[in-house]
């Protein structure tokens, strides 16, 4: 990995028995898509993480910018432990309930002025979050520079309480204190992630806390594109390692 924290050749990993899998959801176990509710759930990749979930005694998580019920949507009883909202929601196994960081919510009128942003450019769209906003420019390129702009001026008068992420052709506002890092220690503190070398792989900056946190604790980050090309490439790998035994590392 180039940009975030060193990590070991892939042929270097312990089996997964010994490992707890941290997984980003787009640009990583799906592709990018041209709108956040377009993405496709490659066929196989269910079966692929199930197995892999058997293989690593359950400790199989999908860390996301998405809610906790989108992931449930297109990942259905595939995970064990899912944390939305680039973890400021977490859920720690099936059937358990959401435990919600306590944060400011955005404030109204900025959803007003968003909604009326969008009304007035076609291709942006507004992604409401229990605990942020995101303003997605995919469909319109070139209004994501004013709009980053606007999103600038919104935070920057919270004194530090939201901030903005430049993300994947989109901006998004979240309150500030909880990241994916946070995530990966909250889940690595008890069973079945507890113990185990945690294996974070992502693709974004929100991913980068994930991957230093996954390091801190002795374990190893990913990054798309550095150590797998594409979404697909990572894909194919999970389904060596879900169908092979421990040889089916570094394959
Ligand atoms: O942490 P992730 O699971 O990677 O989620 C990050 C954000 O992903 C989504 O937006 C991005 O993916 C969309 C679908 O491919 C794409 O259309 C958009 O341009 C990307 O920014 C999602 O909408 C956000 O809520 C997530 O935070």
């Amino acid at each position: 990995m180039s940009k975030t924290p060193s990590s070991p050749s892939l042929d270097r990993l312990p089996s997964p028995a010994r490992a707890a899998f941290l997984l980003d959801f787009d640009g990583t176990l799906v592709d990018i898509a041209p709108t956040p509710e377009s993405v496709v759930v490659a066929p196989g990749l269910r079966d692929t993480l199930r197995r892999l979930r058997e293989k690593c005694g359950n400790a199989l998580a999908v860390i996301s910018g998405r809610p906790i019920e989108q992931i449930d949507h297109f990942l259905p009883d595939v995970p064990y432990a899912v944390a939305g909202e680039h973890g400021i929601a977490i859920r720690h196994a099936p059937g358990q309930p959401i435990e919600r960081a306590a944060l400011p919510p955005v404030p109204g009128a900025w959803m007003e002025e968003a909604e009326k942003l969008a009304a007035t450019h076609p291709g942006v769209r507004i992604e409401h979050k229990k605990a942020g906003l995101v303003l997605h420019y995919r469909g319109a390129p070139d209004a994501g520079p004013a709009l980053g702009r606007i999103a600038d001026e919104w935070v920057g008068a919270t004194n530090g309480a939201f901030h903005v992420q430049a993300a994947k052709m989109a901006w998004e506002i979240r309150p500030a204190g909880i990241d994916k890092g946070h995530a990966v220690e909250a889940l690595m503190q008890s069973a079945p992630f507890a113990g185990r070398l945690p294996i974070f792989v992502g693709d974004d900056v929100t991913d980068e806390d994930g991957m230093r946190a996954a390091v801190s604790l002795g374990g190893v980050g990913f990054r798309i594109p550095d150590d797998f090309p594409d979404p697909a490439a990572f894909r194919a790998w999970l389904a060596r390692l879900a169908q092979g035994g421990d040889g089916a590392w570094g394959g």
